[in-house]
């Protein structure tokens, strides 16, 4: 089963959740996972940024990114947090590298044009291609590659890519089984409720009618995505739930999966129909 895991930067924070998260990659992986952990940090950045006085802007939920934020980015991203979960996971018994996109070229990037911004979003970029022989060849070696949300684009420039949007793109282009994407909530939300189940073609509504903002719109989007690039399996399940990561897996397994699965549109009317029944 190949899989891409998707870290929220805020899960990064607490080192508890780090460990307990850490061993369930490395369980996952000795079980024969090929698994490409994908991570973010867009919170802990903005407070680095801050402490640097430099002040976050953004637009569409994404960074305006000029030359100093990028290269703060790079510092933040493919330095402390990617060091510091590759370090967890080889902790636990699986051994894994930190990647960046500078590594290899092993994730593509394109600039990304947004005309309603004066001057452009800067050094923001959206992912176009990895580098599969180089993750590849890692996994025949034994070894888990974690990826921070950059991209190198044909300037040679590093760009900031949005993580859940690279974490989609990315299980695409390898051809994954299963994304799951690991966030700060226990799933998508309808007020106090958690979704079990997204259709795509509901994504629209939710964000109309407002049940969904903020970040959980992009990673709906991303989910989307994946699943029109051939993903199978794409869940949206909070980081701290014991065991989250072990039971999205292994849905087939367990009673209860934790968390909100995202579905194409005939999966979503298949199911619509297998629940009226
Ligand atoms: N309906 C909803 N269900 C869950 N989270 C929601 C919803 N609407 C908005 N959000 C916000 O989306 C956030 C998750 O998106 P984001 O911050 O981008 O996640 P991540 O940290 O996983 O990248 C939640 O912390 C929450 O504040
Ligand atoms: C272009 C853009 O907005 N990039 C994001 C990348 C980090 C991210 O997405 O982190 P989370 O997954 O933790 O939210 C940023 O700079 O905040």
């Amino acid at each position: 089963m190949r899989t891409v895991i998707k870290f929220a930067g805020t899960l990064l924070e607490d080192d508890s959740t780090v460990r307990s998260l850490a061993r369930q990659v490395a369980a996952l992986s000795k079980e024969g996972h090929e698994i490409l952990v994908v991570h973010g940090g867009g919170k802990f950045f903005t407070a680095t940024l801050k402490r640097m006085a430099i002040e976050s802007k953004f637009v569409g939920g994404l960074r305006v990114t000029d030359r100093e934020t990028r290269d703060a980015a790079i510092m933040v991203f493919a330095g402390l947090l990617n060091k510091k979960l590759a370090a967890a996971i080889s902790a636990e018994g699986q051994p894994a590298v930190g990647i960046s996109a500078a590594d290899s070229r092993c994730f593509l990037a394109e600039p990304m044009v947004h005309n309603d911004v004066e001057g452009g979003l800067g050094y923001v970029g959206y992912l176009t291609g990895l580098n599969l022989p180089f993750i590849e060849s890692l996994w025949r070696e034994g070894l888990l590659p974690v990826a921070p949300c950059l991209g190198i684009a044909s300037d040679n420039e590093l760009y900031n890519i949005n993580a859940d949007h690279m974490a989609a793109a990315s299980a695409e282009f390898l051809g994954a089984d299963q994304l799951i994407y690991l966030t700060d909530v226990a799933g998508v939300l309808d007020g106090e409720k958690v979704l079990s189940v997204v259709g795509c073609q509901e994504i629209e509504q939710l964000v109309k009618r407002r049940v969904v903002c903020g970040g959980m719109i992009l990673k709906l989007e991303a989910a989307k995505r994946a699943i029109e690039g051939g993903v199978q399996q794409v869940r949206i399940v909070g980081g701290t739930t014991p065991e989250a990561l072990l039971l999205a897996a292994h849905p087939d397994e367990v009673a209860s999966v934790p968390g909100t699965l995202v579905l194409g549109h005939s999966h979503a009317a298949a199911e619509a129909a297998f629940t009226a029944a």
